[in-house]
């Protein structure tokens, strides 16, 4: 008998279904079994994708994706930690991602990052540094005998020259700013969004002592007058995934957003660029040397000359990844310890006790910064509450081993090459083993014995000091460009104005129009203090109520 075309067709196409189907089965199974493997089977969740993937950040939080801030949105509900009982547990995804331990433990975090980057076992993850490595290679970016040669010419031009500049562009910048707002001749002021502020501070510090760029509030940085480039980075912030996932041919996508980001990639790269041609020609043209970092990084690469020198592009991948470091992180963590200060009156009017104590009403002078130890212990403080370096991210660069505490028993486990390893900052920096009541806002944690760079603390007895920054060799490389910016910045607002939290009308308010119920602090707390993504991790937007201290 004949079988109809149509009929064979379908058959065939059904037998082409269900074998694609059950390939594709016992491919994620296999996909599942083997990433089990690589973390010997260490308990933890199993999921479709890697929260770090494409798919993992692109599609909604759920309780099978737990999307890219799960470590903080689920530190009191779900915390895997504790619900395995462990440190460090395992992700592993059977669709699309790779294996992956997170931890919070400070044992496992220096044997990847610090003792993993010396033997080369671990190594940053390519793939996650697109974004960086778009701009070109970087200190931040690259690894081994690389990223020596980068950190050799980067690293010198943080000194103690750079950081007395950025406490007295600081001072400058902060007064340019009162009057520049028009706060200079009133007592109380609201702003909306702290974050307004303090973004642009932190950009404006970054590009003059940065680059030396002669930048003031009311001309903020641009290409050439076309576009600032607080909205080139404000840009590439919030397209930040896509730069990482997106193959090259998507940038030609005919979408307006796509090519505003492509815009935006363009201005920026043409600023450095054109930043680097004239510090280069200043260098020839004159003995006289400018201090800023930009200045001693191409100064310091034309002297190291030959195969030494860093070239055009990894010069621009300098540049971009100390712009994009030191911006936002240090943006975010200024509105935290705003917003917390806000709160904690008590706290507040300690810190504000000792700026009146050491500046008074004189100017403040570099020489005051170890003196201010309570202020860069509240900066410390939100930045272990609000870490902007979310992650450590690193991958086994070859088959090797951690020792872990598994089920309390210390044991020595395989780890293949290629699994990734997430140091995860809010689990290490809430953990109860090292931070007594980590959700307290509480700077004495970080001067009650204190020295002045911020080590050896009451409660860190067994961490690496401030971790926000970082620890080991690849540390941050800007912590005192930051703290000194922050330090400045926070003494001067604290000794001139009272910080209190702007408080919001409640929806529902049922008191007269003229006097509004307001929410209370705890309601602001709840509703502010929360995590947000942008380029970095940060506190949603802040509002504050600054009230000018008389006397
Ligand atoms: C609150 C402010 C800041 C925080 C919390 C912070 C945090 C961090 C962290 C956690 C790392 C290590 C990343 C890793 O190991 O994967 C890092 C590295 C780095 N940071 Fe920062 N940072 C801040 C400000 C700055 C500033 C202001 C600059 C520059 C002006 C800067 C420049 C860098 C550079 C160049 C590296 C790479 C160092 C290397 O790999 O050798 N950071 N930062």
């Amino acid at each position: 008998m004949d079988i109809p075309a149509l009929v064979y067709n379908d058959v065939n196409w059904r037998i082409f279904t269900v074998t694609a189907i059950g390939f594709l089965l016992v491919s994620r199974v296999v996909k599942l079994a083997n990433g089990l493997k690589a973390v010997n089977f260490l308990p933890g969740i199993r999921i479709p994708f890697q929260p770090l993937s494409v798919m993992g950040l692109i599609l909604p939080e759920s309780p099978w994706n737990p999307g890219l801030l799960f470590t903080w949105s689920w530190r009191h509900t779900r915390n895997l930690y504790e619900l395995y009982g462990n440190d460090t547990v395992s992700i592993v995804p059977y669709l699309s991602g790779v294996p992956t331990l997170y931890t919070q433990s400070l044992d496992v975090t220096r044997q990847v990052v610090t003792a993993g980057h010396r033997s080369a076992t671990f190594g940053k993850v390519d793939e996650l540094n697109r974004a960086l490595l778009f701009w070109g290679p970087s200190v931040a970016s690259t690894e081994r005998d690389m990223w020596k040669k980068h950190r050799r010419i980067v690293g010198p031009a943080f000194n103690n020259e750079t950081y007395a500049l950025v406490w007295a562009s600081s001072q400058n910048l902060y007064a340019d700013m009162l009057t520049a707002e028009g706060w200079d001749d009133r007592n109380m002021v609201d702003v909306s969004s702290v974050q307004a502020l303090t973004l642009k501070f932190s950009l404006i510090i970054i590009a003059t002592c940065g680059f030396g760029l002669p930048y003031t509030w009311v001309t903020p940085p641009s290409d050439g007058g076309k576009i600032t480039i607080q909205e080139c980075l404000e840009t590439i912030a919030r397209t930040g995934v896509f730069t990482i996932a997106a193959p090259g041919w998507a940038w030609k996508l005919p979408f307006k957003w796509i090519r505003q980001t492509r815009r935006a990639y363009d201005s920026m790269r043409s600023f450095i660029f054109t930043q680097i041609q004239e510090r280069r020609e200043a260098l020839h043209a004159s003995s006289d040397r400018e201090k800023d970092v930009f200045s001693r990084l191409v100064e310091a690469n034309e002297a190291e000359g030959g195969k030494m020198a860093l070239k055009d592009d990894e010069l621009i991948g300098n540049v971009f990844s100390l712009l994009f470091a030191g911006h936002e992180t240090t943006s975010h963590t200024l509105a935290a310890t705003l917003g917390f200060l806000a709160l904690h009156e008590d706290i507040q009017d300690e810190v504000a006790a000792q700026v009146i104590e050491v500046i008074g009403e004189r100017e403040a002078l570099f020489e005051d910064y170890p003196k201010l130890d309570k202020v860069l212990a509240a900066f410390y403080e939100a930045a272990r509450m609000f870490p902007s370096g979310l992650f450590l991210v690193r991958e086994a660069k070859q088959d090797t081993t951690l020792t872990l505490e598994v089920g309390g028993v210390r044991s020595v486990i395989p780890i293949r090459k290629g699994t990734h390893v997430i140091v995860d900052m809010i689990g290490v920096q809430y953990n109860l083993k090292y931070f007594t009541e980590p959700d307290e806002f509480r700077p004495s944690r970080w001067y009650a014995k204190s020295d002045s760079d911020g080590q050896g603390k009451e409660d860190l007895t067994e961490s690496d000091g401030v971790t926000a920054f970082g620890v080991g060799p690849r540390a941050c490389l800007g912590r005192k460009f930051s703290t000194t910016e922050a330090v400045c910045l926070l003494s001067l607002l604290l000794r001139d104005w009272r910080i209190e939290p702007l408080l919001a009308p409640r929806a529902s308010a049922g008191g007269a129009k003229s006097s509004p119920v307001l929410e209370t602090r705890e309601e602001w707390h709840a509703r502010v203090m929360e995590a947000t993504m942008g380029l970095t991790l940060g506190v949603k937007n802040v509002p504050l109520r600054f009230i000018r201290r008389m006397g």
